[in-house]
């Protein structure tokens, strides 16, 4: 092209860009709604749609083809505008201010038609003089009859022949996900082809794109134009393992993050080679991340874990390498204590060797060695947010409460408070454990400890599998000084449902055996799985650590009409005054300042005015005890 390329000119196409459907065959939905072979006619509207954006058949082809099917009228169109206007592209609807400061350079050229792109386009606030597309024909009766075939864009090439005759004097970038838009760049009347593959990815088009961009974001970013995220989203990628929750999965979508979702977990090779590009991870309780995984994390700036237990994740390098990491200190408490209240009540009843009797014909009706919960004394190793729920509803079901904690903890309601766990298992009916797996605690408990217990006592593991010594447990059981045990955690647990779990406990008596669910609900995991979201996005989005198990906890202020630095650091003297002399250097106004430090980090957030100079971020950046630096704006 020779142009004048200071004078830019975004072409964009419509259908599937700008919305995140095909408008002609979303009218064909919406018209065939009620139509007994509707389905099928709307599937073959789908597939003449993707012919022609493949350019399998010729756009008019394509066209007649889709026409000669469908049964619309103006009521039909209607809707299709109310549909499309709750479907426009996220990217597009985030980038309105861009849209509309730009509208006189930007021209909407597609193939699709003016009765429904016009109320859209005008929404986002762009120019309807600047849209070139079709227009339906009418009967009288408001019924579509057909298409203006004198419009050049109802024909094969219609965006080539419209395009050159504008005669643009400007450098060109069109934006489109159909094989049309490339050939607008490929007949010389374009500079630039960015496939987008927001809503549909067509490899055939992708292949000969200058850019396949992923939101209108990454293009603004691309060329520095202004946009709604400082960095484009859809550059960022998120690795969600071990089935989290689909609200977690739409959080992450919704913002036009880069979504990957994993029903299993992953093992350390798996992970080693995933997470080079990964800037956020989501796990559950059996992906490791280990130092090895960490150190091969150059991007990551924030882990999940969507359950309590934190033991999985070598926390001392995530801090040492700046990476933030959160979880769900409650959201599934209530799940364990009635997993564990369910399951003690069965225990004493030995509920479950009657029932599996049952299931081979044996009808043992008998009372022996059955007991009531009521005036049994519950003894709890570990009083957190789980033992103390479980405390006040073991206490309502009439038993006494005794518990150990290595942390003076208040003792609720009535429970007792005991100096070691050696006295809580002296005095229990039933031992509950509801400590944490730090390293510390494996195999706290093993043969010394079974002895200590009560003869028949009843005992329950739902936290974690490294706590117990199974031999030791499955020796206490067989000789009779374990009555019953619940458990739920085990030293090694299979990765996926579809591995194999094997454990020496199988097949013991008045055992009952659970696949770690104690914080398996329906309400645990929706909770979970917008908690740790709205955690991982206050961080990436505006700074706050609110909820961190290891960063220093800040909540800021929403960022306004600033840009904001944020400095993770080491926690030695003098960064502070580092950083102010950087800002005094470079004649820096700050708007606002926040600081907060730990043993090991330092976490200092800066709210400056817009104008700063390269050679500043590197200075910033430069500071030698410098773990990670972000702006955002
Ligand atoms: N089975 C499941 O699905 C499931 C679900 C949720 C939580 N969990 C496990 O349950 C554990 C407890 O959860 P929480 O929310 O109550 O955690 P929490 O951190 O609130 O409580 C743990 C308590 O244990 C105490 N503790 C640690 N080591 C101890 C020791 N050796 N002796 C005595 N006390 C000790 C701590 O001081 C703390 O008060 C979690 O860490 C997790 O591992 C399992
Ligand atoms: O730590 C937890 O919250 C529990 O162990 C549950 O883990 P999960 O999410 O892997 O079931």
């Amino acid at each position: 092209m020779t142009a004048n390329k200071e004078k830019k000119i975004f072409i964009i196409d419509f259908d599937s860009t700008i919305t995140k459907v095909e408008g002609l065959d979303q009218l064909a939905a919406i018209a065939l709604a009620q139509s007994s072979d509707g389905e099928k006619i709307v599937q073959q509207i789908k597939e003449l749609t993707d012919a022609g954006m493949n350019g399998e058949l010729t756009l008019s082809e394509s066209l007649s083809k889709r026409m000669s099917l469908l049964n619309a009228n103006k009521k039909h169109v209607a809707a299709l505008v109310e549909f499309l206007l709750e479907n426009v592209s996220e990217s597009f609807e985030r980038n309105k201010k861009f849209l509309k400061e730009y509208a006189d350079q930007i021209l909407v050229v597609s193939s699709g038609f003016k009765d429904f792109i016009v109320p859209v386009i005008e929404h986002l606030g762009l120019k309807p003089e600047n849209v070139y597309a079709n227009t339906f024909t009418y009967n009288e009766n408001g019924d579509i009859t057909g298409v203006d075939n004198t419009n050049v864009l109802s024909q094969t090439g219609g965006k080539i022949k419209l395009v050159q005759s504008l005669n643009l004097d400007a450098h060109v970038s069109v934006i489109g996900d159909g094989f049309t838009d490339y050939e607008i760049k490929q007949n010389g009347l374009a500079d630039r082809f960015y496939a987008f593959v927001e809503n549909v990815e067509r490899q055939k088009v992708v292949d000969v794109a200058d850019f396949s961009i992923k939101s209108l974001d990454e293009f603004l970013f691309y060329n520095q134009l202004p946009r709604g995220q400082s960095y484009p989203k859809s550059l960022i990628k998120v690795l969600l393992l071990e089935n989290v929750h689909p609200a977690a999965v739409e959080a992450f979508e919704q913002q036009g993050f880069d979504v990957e979702f994993h029903k299993g977990a992953m093992d350390e090779d798996e992970l080693i080679e995933k997470i080079k590009d990964v800037s956020i991870i989501g796990i559950r309780s059996k992906t490791n991340i280990t130092k090895k995984v960490l150190e091969n994390a150059d991007k990551l700036l924030a882990i999940g874990a969507f359950c309590i237990g934190t033991n999985q994740i070598d926390i001392k390098t995530a801090t040492q390498k700046g990476i933030a990491v959160f979880n769900a200190p409650y959201s599934n408490t209530r799940s364990v204590v009635e997993l564990v209240i369910g399951e003690m009540i069965m225990l004493i009843r030995k509920v479950f060797p009657k029932s599996s009797g049952m299931h081979k014909g044996i009808w043992d009706k008998s009372a022996n060695h059955s007991f009531e919960v009521r005036g049994k004394k519950l003894g709890m190793i570990g009083y957190g947010h789980i033992g103390t729920q479980l405390s006040v509803i073991g206490e309502a079901l009439g038993m006494e409460i005794y518990f150990y904690d290595i942390v003076d903890k208040m003792p609720i309601g009535n429970a007792r408070k005991c100096r070691s766990m050696e006295e809580v298992f002296n005095v229990a009916d039933v031992v509950s454990l509801h400590i944490d797996g730090r390293k510390e605690n494996t195999n706290l408990i093993g043969e010394k400890e079974f002895s200590q217990m009560k003869d028949g006592v009843i005992f329950m593991n739902l936290a974690r599998g490294s706590v117990v010594e199974i031999p030791a447990l499955v020796k206490a059981l067989k000789s009779g000084k374990i009555h019953g045990a619940g458990v739920d955690v085990f030293p090694e647990e299979p990765k996926a449902n579809t591995d194999p779990f094997v454990s020496e406990l199988m097949g013991l008596e008045n055992v009952i055996l659970t696949p770690h669910i104690g914080g398996s609900t329906e309400e645990a995991q929706q909770g979970i799985g917008t908690y740790v979201p709205e955690r991982l996005l206050e961080y990436i989005n505006n700074g706050s650590t609110t909820g961190s198990v290891n960063f220093p906890e800040l909540t800021l202020p929403l960022l306004q009409n600033s840009h904001r630095l944020l400095h993770v650091h080491k926690n030695v003297p003098g960064i502070l005054a580092k950083l102010n002399s950087i800002f005094a250097k470079h004649n820096i106004n700050i708007t606002g300042q926040y600081l907060k430090t730990d043993e090991t980090l330092g976490y200092v957030i800066v709210d400056i005015e817009k104008s700063y100079s390269r050679e500043f971020v590197q200075d910033i950046k430069g500071i030698d005890e410098t773990i990670k630096f972000r702006m955002l704006f």
